[in-house]
């Protein structure tokens, strides 16, 4: 594709060479640009592609875009055989993006493209409607921290939200395959670094905002600016479906200029629900004064599934169908996984990893519980994340169980006992004496599993569908569903 076709979405500041040049790729990663690409340098938050730019001319990059052009782009640069092309944008994260869906041609275009944020809920909404529309017979794709979907096809992940360069060449792969609809998580980070660039939205869903990544957003308020940058940049065409009862639901629309929807436990919204019965086979709910059974556990879960049917409504789907088929679908992997034990007490293993999530879970398992049974929680916070919420995690799981078992969750490159040292910090005295620190993860399974006693819970926090422990770099395997199957076997 000619350069000159590619830079169309462009808002150019300068142009230095010729645009009839030929491209044969794009990268924003100098180690991955071949012969012919078009490297666009961004300001990441570890380094600056702009230190890379010679690096990609000398691996025959034909072309350039960045917001600085080099100094010395006199000799070096133009001196080079291949005279690239410079050209300089305001901002070329967002340039990237538009780059990318140019050389894709569009595929958001030809996708009816929701995108879902929140502190908590992203992946349960963004899999079910996956689930869902796959089940009402549409080829629908899916980005998710799980797993990325193709239409059924896994292609594993490590990001919640890819990078552009991964994310435009899946959307093009979703189109060749003939999906109609890809659901995808949009996560603070892909939002302020402008990984969703070039995307055109047909809906955004709005789920909570509580405390999480404010090592990397610093304060919430730019937590929540980040959050709501997405919905402020949601075009008339779409529907902007936000939680009524979340403090920060409201506001993330103020500025939106697509459609607003609401959904609510507690107030009047588009799409109303009322938690009849709730139990671990699942749970009861009016929606819209319908009555519907579904495999969902908790009053966390009566939103997502709000949300999923919002969604789905305002997709145009028939709101029957759609609550036939919410009363189908199952749990996300690692999202409140029940292991019945042989003795007689449940296991439940989830993903909850911040203060909010895990008095959502804890809260429904005593809701459940109605007193009739202890709740035993082993729980670790993950390295290298979050420090602030290390303590209050702690006490919002001493506080909701009668055994607290700190561990080890995804260390990283700090120390695991420094880790449990920030969550005991939040502890007082009454709260240790029903706390014990097991820095060995598959240990401190193994005590709660002896703890236990028939009609008693035991929850395994924090890692949920995570196969892996990562320590100093290294994903070990680890899986705490694999761990209690085996002690139940044993
Ligand atoms: C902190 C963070 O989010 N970093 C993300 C960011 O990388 P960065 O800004 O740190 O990049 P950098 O290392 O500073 O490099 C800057 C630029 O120079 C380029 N470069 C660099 C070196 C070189 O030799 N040549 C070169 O061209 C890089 O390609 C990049 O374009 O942009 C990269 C490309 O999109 C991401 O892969 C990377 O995710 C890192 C690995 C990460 O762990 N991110 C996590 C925190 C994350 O994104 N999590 C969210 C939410 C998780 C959840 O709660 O579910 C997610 O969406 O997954
Ligand atoms: N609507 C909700 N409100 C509060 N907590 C929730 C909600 N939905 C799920 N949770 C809790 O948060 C955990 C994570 O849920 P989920 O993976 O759906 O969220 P996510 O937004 O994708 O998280 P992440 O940002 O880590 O990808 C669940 O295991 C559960 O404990
Ligand atoms: N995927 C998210 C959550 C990880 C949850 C927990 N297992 C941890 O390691 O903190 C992240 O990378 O921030
Ligand atoms: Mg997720």
């Amino acid at each position: 594709m000619e350069l000159k076709e590619l830079i169309h979405p462009l808002e150019m500041l300068e142009v230095i060479g010729n645009t009839d040049v030929e491209i044969s790729g794009i990268q924003s990663d100098s180690r991955k640009v071949e012969e012919g690409f078009l490297f666009v340098a961004v300001r990441g938050t570890t380094v600056d592609g702009h230190a890379y730019i010679q690096s990609a001319i000398d691996k025959g990059a034909a072309a350039i875009v960045c917001e600085e052009i080099p100094a010395y782009s006199d000799e070096n640069i133009q001196a080079s055989e291949g005279k690239p092309v410079l050209i300089r944008v305001k901002d070329s994260a967002d340039a990237l993006g538009k780059l990318l869906s140019a050389w894709y041609e569009n595929p958001s275009d030809n996708l009816i493209l929701v995108g879902v944020t929140g502190t908590n809920g992203k992946t349960t909404i963004a899999t079910l409607l996956y689930e869902m529309f796959r089940k009402m017979g549409h080829k629908v794709g899916l980005l998710s921290t799980v797993c990325n979907y193709i239409d059924g096809e896994a292609i594993p992940t490590d990001h919640t939200t890819p990078d552009p360069v991964t994310l435009h060449s899946l959307m093009a792969r979703m189109v060749e395959a003939g999906c109609e609809y890809a659901f995808m998580e949009v996560s603070s980070h892909s939002i302020d670094q402008k990984r969703i660039s070039g995307l055109s939205f047909n809906g955004g869903i709005f789920t909570n905002l509580t405390r999480d990544h404010l090592d990397y957003h610093k304060t919430v308020e730019n937590y929540l600016k980040a959050k709501k940058k997405f919905f402020d940049d949601l075009p008339a065409s779409a529907f902007a479906l936000t939680n009524a009862d979340d403090k920060a639901g409201l506001v993330m629309l103020q500025n939106t200029a697509a459609k607003k929807l609401t959904y609510s436990l507690r107030t009047l919204a588009d799409f109303k629900g009322k938690i009849l019965e709730s139990h671990f086979e699942g749970t009861e709910m009016l929606v819209n004064g319908r009555e519907v059974m579904t495999r969902f556990v908790g009053r966390f879960n009566a939103y997502n599934l709000l949300a999923v049917y919002g969604a789905a409504v305002s997709l145009g789907k028939d709101p029957e169908e759609v609550l036939v088929v919410l009363s189908d679908l199952h749990s996300v992997s690692g999202r409140f996984q029940t292991i019945q034990s042989p003795s007689g007490y449940t296991a439940i293993v989830d993903y909850a990893h911040t203060p909010d999530a895990l008095t959502n879970v804890l809260n429904s398992i005593h809701e459940v519980l109605d007193g009739n049974g202890r709740v035993i929680t082993v729980v670790g916070c993950g390295g290298n994340r979050d420090k602030g919420k290390r303590p209050i995690m702690a006490k919002e799981a001493a506080k909701l169980s009668d055994q607290l078992i700190l561990t080890s969750d995804n260390p990283r490159f700090e120390e695991p006992d420094e880790i449990i040292k920030d969550m005991v910090a939040g502890l007082n005295a009454a709260d240790m004496e029903r706390t014990l620190c097991i820095t060995d993860r598959t240990q401190a399974i193994k005590t709660a599993t002896m703890l236990a006693k028939k009609g008693d819970v035991i929850l395994v926090a924090g890692k949920g569908h995570e196969d892996y422990q990562e320590v100093k770099g290294v994903k070990h395997h680890f899986d705490d569903r694999e761990q209690l199957k085996e002690i139940f076997k044993s």
